[in-house]
C-alpha cells in the first residue's frame, strides 16, 4: 500500500480540499495522510469563513508524517500564506518525494484561498522543487503575469512556469470558452508536450474539479505510473467524476468520486502529441 500526502485546506462541504483529496485517494487505493493548512466554513454555495493554521503547526503535522511513513507522493492545494509555503518548501526540499502543486487561489464563488503576498512564495519556493504544477487558466495568468487568450499564450505561460524549475506544467482548460470539449495542455521541461481532450459536460456541479484532478494525479504518481500515464488516468478520473456529478446542496454540487471505479473502462481521452 503506497502512502501519499495532501497538504491543503479543509472544505466542510466535502467536495474540494482535504475531503476531495482523501475520497480520491481511497478510491485509487492509496493510503491518504493529511497536513491541514486552514479550515474553511464552506458549502456548495460558497466560503463563509477561513481559519488558517499557524505555520509552526503545519510544520509539526508534516514532520510527524515524514518521521514515520515512507511517502511516495505529496500534493499541495490551498496554502493560504507565504509563511505556510516557506515552511512546507523548506521541509519538502530535503526529501526526494515527487511534489504536485495545485496552485489554489480562488474558490468558485470568488472567495480568496491564498493571500496576495503568497503568490511570489509559490513561484520562488514551491515551483523550483515541484514535479508537476496544475494551474487553471486564471491561476496560470496570475503566476505568469500574462493574459491567456490563445493556444500560443498557453504555451508561453507554460514556458514561464517551466523556467522556475518545475518538471511538468499542466494548464487546465476548464475555464476556456469551449462548449464542446474540456482540453488540458501538458508541457515538459525537455520540450515534450501533448494536449488531452474529453467532451465537456454541461453541468454546474463542478465544485472541487481541480482538487480531485490533482489528487488523482498524486495517487497515480504515488502508485508508480509514469508522469504521462498518471496525467492521462487522472483526466479519466475527473471526466467520470464530472459525468456522474452529484446534485447535492443548492449551489455548485460536488463531483462523484465513486464514478471511476464503477466506470473506468468507458472513458476515452483523446491525446494530441505536439
Ligand atoms: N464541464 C466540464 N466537463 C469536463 N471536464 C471539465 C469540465 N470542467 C472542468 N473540467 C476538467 O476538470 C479539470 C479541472 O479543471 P479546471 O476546472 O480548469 O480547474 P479548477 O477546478 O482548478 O478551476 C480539468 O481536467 C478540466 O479539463
Ligand atoms: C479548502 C478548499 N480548497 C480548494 C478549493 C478550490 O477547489 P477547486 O478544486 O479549485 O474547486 P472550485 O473552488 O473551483 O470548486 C476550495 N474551494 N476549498
Amino acid at each position: 500500500m503506497q502512502v501519499v500526502t495532501t497538504i491543503a485546506g479543509s472544505d466542510s462541504g466535502g467536495g474540494a480540499g482535504i475531503q476531495a483529496d482523501l475520497k480520491t485517494f481511497q478510491e485509487l487505493k492509496v493510503f491518504g495522510t493529511t497536513v491541514i493548512t486552514a479550515l474553511t466554513a464552506q458549502n456548495t454555495r460558497g466560503v463563509s469563513g477561513v481559519l488558517p493554521i499557524e505555520a509552526a503547526f503545519v510544520k509539526q503535522q508534516l514532520q510527524a508524517l515524514l518521521d514515520d511513513f515512507s511517502i511516495s507522493a505529496v500534493k499541495t492545494g490551498m496554502l493560504f500564506s507565504s509563511a505556510i509555503i516557506h515552511t512546507i518548501a523548506q521541509i519538502i526540499a530535503d526529501t526526494n518525494i515527487p511534489l504536485i502543486v495545485d496552485p489554489v487561489m480562488i474558490a468558485k464563488g470568488g472567495e480568496s484561498l491564498l493571500q496576495q503576498e503568497a503568490i511570489d512564495a509559490i513561484i520562488h519556493y514551491l515551483l523550483p522543487i515541484a514535479t508537476i504544477v496544475t494551474p487553471n487558466i486564471p491561476e496560470a495568468e496570475t503566476l505568469t503575469g500574462k493574459k491567456i487568450n490563445t493556444i500560443a499564450d498557453i504555451k508561453k505561460a507554460a514556458d514561464h512556469l517551466l523556467a522556475t524549475g518545475v518538471h511538468c506544467a499542466i494548464i487546465k482548460g476548464g475555464h476556456l470558452a469551449d462548449a464542446t470539449n474540456a482540453t488540458d495542455y501538458v508541457f515538459f521541461k525537455n520540450g515534450q508536450a501533448f494536449s488531452m481532450q474529453t467532451p465537456r459536460i454541461a453541468t454546474k456541479n463542478t465544485h472541487g474539479t481541480g482538487c480531485t484532478f490533482s489528487a488523482a494525479l498524486t495517487a497515480f504518481v504515488g502508485r508508480g505510473l509514469t508522469i504521462k500515464e498518471a496525467i492521462i488516468e487522472a483526466k479519466k478520473f475527473i471526466q467520470l467524476a464530472i459525468t456522474h456529478d452529484l446534485a447535492l446542496g443548492h449551489g455548485h454540487g460536488p463531483t462523484n468520486h465513486f464514478a471511476y471505479q464503477n466506470d473506468k473502462k468507458s472513458c476515452e481521452v483523446t491525446i494530441y502529441e505536439s
